[in-house]
């Protein structure tokens, strides 16, 4: 069965305590569960990695090259800083959607520019955790037309 590659980036492993006013309260082992049962249903299995290190997280979108169909990230904080991370979506060539939790665009300024959304096939932004299912789903239909 084709795959694709969840990643989440920094301090999303604090998923549903941190700042649950921004994030809300949802888990990232729900946000996995429903990244998961939402690619079931379109005919993915679904690989998932959180990371705090931006290295790790460059390697794992390196091993999915040529394997996954295609990639879902919340890169966290790399969004507004990673040149390398974009880099490495880029370079794997694997169709990708990046997905925020919270509004980036109606928070700091800072974080209203990403390194990644000019190159990303599908963004997802201030949606919550339900965003991440919309980012399969829009994420599946670019892989079928592809
Ligand atoms: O860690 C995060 C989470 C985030 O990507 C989101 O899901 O809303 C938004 C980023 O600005 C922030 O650094």
């Amino acid at each position: 069965m084709p795959s694709l590659l969840l990643l989440n980036g920094p301090n999303l492993n604090l998923l549903g305590t941190r700042e649950p006013e921004v994030y809300g309260t949802d888990t990232l082992a729900d946000v996995v569960a429903l990244v998961e049962s939402t690619a079931a249903g379109l005919g993915f299995t679904v690989t998932a990695l959180q990371s705090n290190h931006e290295g790790v997280l460059i390697d794992a979108i390196h091993e999915v090259r040529g394997v996954a169909s295609g990639i879902v990230i919340n890169p966290g904080g790399l969004t507004h800083t990673s040149v390398a991370l974009r880099d490495a979506l880029t370079g794997v060539a694997l169709p990708f959607a990046e997905v925020h939790v919270s509004d980036v665009h109606a928070r700091e300024s800072f974080r209203h520019h990403s390194y990644l959304s000019d190159v990303a096939d599908v963004v997802v932004v201030g949606e919550g955790v339900p965003g991440y299912a919309r980012a399969v789903r829009e994420l599946a239909e670019v892989i079928r037309r592809a």
